[in-house]
């Protein structure tokens, strides 16, 4: 089975807040403006997750969901496909949308902040997948989502704050394997130096050295 991955990305300098002191935070920084520093690492997070996701033999494509013009530019540079944040009411119907926009029967909605993917663990956690038609891996923390599938259904996410609780309340399976870094989004400054501890893609490794506060 071959899936069509869906990995939201909302504006560069609206997300991942959390990262800001990383990124100085302040004026300069590029927190809030899309530019910048924060930007940056906000895009290489984005960048090596797509990455990883087209190199995984079990992917047939990759759909982003983005307005942010730049982050579009990169991920089709990468091979991936983009659509526009549409209905504009935030994650879950933004996931929702490109669900239905890839036109695939298998839909696997995926994190865009996992820095240390391996197309492997990946295509494990898909052939689990497989077997069911909803399922979902937590992330480290094992209270949020990192991957969320549904074959022959509709995908109905739930991220979001406890989204694993609620992803199991809603009637998808708990898929569990050793993947961890597909387990390690990254939110905060511990969070990336861990994922730095399995080794990161190469854009957010090239970012590291140029972070005013090192991050690993
Ligand atoms: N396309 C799209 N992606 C979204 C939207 N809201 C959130 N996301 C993405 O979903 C993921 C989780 O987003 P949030 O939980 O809002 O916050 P965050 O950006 O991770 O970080 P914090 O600001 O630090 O909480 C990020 O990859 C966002 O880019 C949305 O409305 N549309
Ligand atoms: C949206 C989620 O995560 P975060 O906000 O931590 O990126 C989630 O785990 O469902």
């Amino acid at each position: 089975m071959r899936w069509s991955l869906v990995v939201p990305a909302k504006r560069l300098g609206a997300a991942k807040t959390r990262l800001a002191p990383l990124t100085g935070g302040g004026h300069g920084s590029g927190h809030g403006d899309g530019h910048g520093l924060h930007a940056e690492l906000v895009l290489a997070l984005l960048a090596d997750t797509v990455a990883a996701g087209r190199a995984c033999p079990a992917v047939a494509d990759v759909l982003v969901v983005t307005d942010d013009e730049r982050a579009a530019a990169v991920v089709r540079a990468l091979g991936a496909r983009t659509v526009p944040d549409e209905p504009d009411r935030g994650l879950n119907p933004a996931l929702a949308h490109g669900a239905r926009a890839s036109g695939s029967a298998a839909v696997a909605a995926l994190s865009s902040d996992l820095p240390a993917l391996r197309p492997g663990e990946l295509a494990a956690a898909l052939g689990a997948a497989a077997a069911v038609p909803r399922g979902f891996v937590a992330d480290a923390a094992a209270t949020g989502t990192t991957l969320l599938t549904a074959v022959g259904v509709a995908l109905d996410p739930r991220f979001g704050r406890g989204s694993a609780a609620a992803h199991a309340a809603s009637g998808a399976l708990a898929l569990t394997g050793d993947w961890p870094g597909l387990r390690r989004d990254v939110d905060t400054p511990a969070d990336l130096r861990e994922a730095a501890g399995l080794g990161l893609g190469p854009a957010t490794a090239a970012l590291l050295p140029r972070l005013p506060r090192p991050a690993a």
